[in-house]
């Protein structure tokens, strides 16, 4: 997506280049001809400007009313002012019949996106906490009435976007306008695409900034960024967890009330972590548009490592492509480092089986879907354990209401950073995991759960620290 982005900026980087390399060559003092050459040459730069807004304007009208065909004009006047004046940019007034529009008596506060929950500027307080920032966007922590933490999203002035735009047309407040439809298409997704893996949108506000009336800012669920290195070091389940998340999000996404929808820019950072789940906030670069083809070569999909070539169907469109484009995302990006390693040995081929399969585009994503179910119901009921081994209960003394307070050993991937704290099914399998460990003396039954609802449990060196504790259970290894 950044090379597009890219692609885009040298595009247009070039045209403005030739078009001042025009001016310089003609002399000035010429003919009339050669002046209105120059003055149209000079235009050519805010005429590209006013193409790529009138494009993202009907893009955004597209996503928010999932039309393929223009907004009519009875629709621009359910408008808020910042988007008619956005259209004023992009329109000419005759066309769109502004004059209808100016000075009507339909409040700012009603545009249709109004199902949401309403936060607003005056609920967000002036302490923020900058949290990230990519090539248009910038996001802050923020606190709404002291208590709950959100992030807030607006464009960031300081960022490539802007400061890219700037240098080429010189126009910062439509520079603005420009990237602002950015976070107007986010925020309409965000509204009408309802997962629990998609970010949550609270509200939206409009505020003077940098001189630019009606800046918007999105108010939306409060997330961490997803660190690879950190989830690699993390339990297996946790892993899995995201893996779980991501097949279900793109699941929904391929069955959306706007249709197929495609992440074109799918990279880790486009994701963030609420209370372990993963949940999609970048929706800038998603597509609901499905690529038009002629004959199956047209169906090409390229990836650095790999292509694929689909099929085009009857009607000529590309068979499946927006979730296939997503599902071999989510293999190179994530199932691949995340779903095998570690894993429980009995769930290895099937893990393998999900990775060979969505790496080679053999399945499609309600596939895909099916057999992670498969693996979280197997892990989740125990019967990923095959051979249960039924030690002896005399192996081990039950010392109920108590707990060994230090003697901690270190093991990985331990839930602990200083103590060996894992995940167990059942009493049998702790019983298992401390015999495996050669440190192991004892081990705590916590009252603790993790999200698959397995029991975590402390395994120690030995009992000399053994103290009462109402809502524990220690069980010590009888030696002899
Ligand atoms: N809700 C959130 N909670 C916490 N951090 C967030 C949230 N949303 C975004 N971020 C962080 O802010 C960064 C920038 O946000 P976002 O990806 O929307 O901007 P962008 O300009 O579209 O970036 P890109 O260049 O990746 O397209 C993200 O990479 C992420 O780390």
């Amino acid at each position: 997506m950044r090379r597009r982005k890219i692609a885009v900026a040298a595009a247009l980087c070039l045209s403005f280049f030739i078009a001042t390399l025009l001016n310089l060559l003609c002399a000035p003092g010429f003919d009339h001809h050669h002046q209105q050459q120059q003055q149209q040459e000079h235009r050519r730069p805010r005429d590209l400007l006013l193409q790529q807004l009138r494009e993202r304007y009907e893009e955004v009208q597209r996503y928010r009313h999932h039309q393929a065909t223009p907004p009519t004009p009875a629709s621009a006047r359910l408008l808020r002012p910042l988007e008619r004046r956005l259209m004023d940019l992009t329109q000419p007034r005759d066309k769109w019949e502004y004059n209808k529009v100016e000075g009507d008596t339909l409040s700012p506060a009603q545009p249709e996106i109004d199902a949401t929950p309403r936060l607003s500027c005056r609920h967000i307080s002036t302490d923020l906490r900058y949290l990230g920032s990519g090539y248009t966007k910038s996001v802050y922590k923020s606190l709404l009435n002291g208590s709950v933490s959100v992030a807030l999203k607006s464009v960031d002035f300081g960022g490539h976007d802007i400061q890219n735009c700037v240098r080429l047309y010189q126009r910062l407040e439509d520079c603005y306008r420009l990237a602002s439809f950015k976070i107007l298409k986010e925020m309409i997704l965000l509204q009408r695409l309802q997962h629990p893996n998609i970010l949550q949108l609270y509200g939206y506000c409009y505020q003077d900034s940098n001189d630019i009336s009606d800046t918007l800012t999105t108010i939306t669920e409060l997330g961490s960024p997803l660190e690879m290195i950190q989830l690699l070091q993390s339990p297996w389940e946790d892993r899995f967890r995201i893996c779980l998340s991501l097949i279900r999000l793109l699941h929904y996404l391929a069955h959306s009330p706007l249709g197929s929808i495609t992440l074109l820019d799918f990279r880790p950072r486009q994701f963030v972590v609420v209370d372990g789940e993963l949940k999609v906030t970048d929706l800038d670069d998603a597509s609901m548009e499905e690529t038009p083809c002629f004959s199956h070569s047209d169906c090409f999909l390229e990836f650095p490592a790999r292509n694929f070539t689909l099929q085009c169907s009857v009607e000529g469109k590309c068979q499946n492509m927006n979730e296939k484009r997503n599902l071999y995302n989510a293999y190179r990006f994530f199932f691949t480092y995340l779903l095998p390693h570690s894993a429980p040995s009995s769930l290895r081929p099937l893990l393998d089986a999900i990775v060979n399969a969505t790496g080679e585009l053999r399945w499609g994503v309600d596939e895909a879907l099916v057999q992670l179910e498969k693996v979280f119901h197997l892990y989740r009921s125990g019967l990923y354990l095959p051979n249960v081994t039924d030690i002896p209960t005399g192996e081990y003394k039950e010392v109920a209401h108590a707990v060994v307070a230090e003697e901690d050993y270190r093991c990985w991937p331990s839930y602990h950073h200083s103590g060996c704290l894992l995940s167990v099914f059942d009493l049998n399998e702790a019983k298992d995991v401390c015999r495996s460990h050669s440190q192991c003396q004892t081990f705590v039954w916590t009252n603790q759960t993790t999200w698959t609802g397995r029991q975590l449990v402390f395994f120690k060196t030995g009992s000399r620290t053994l103290v009462s504790d109402p809502d524990k259970t220690t069980y010590l290894k009888v030696t002899g």
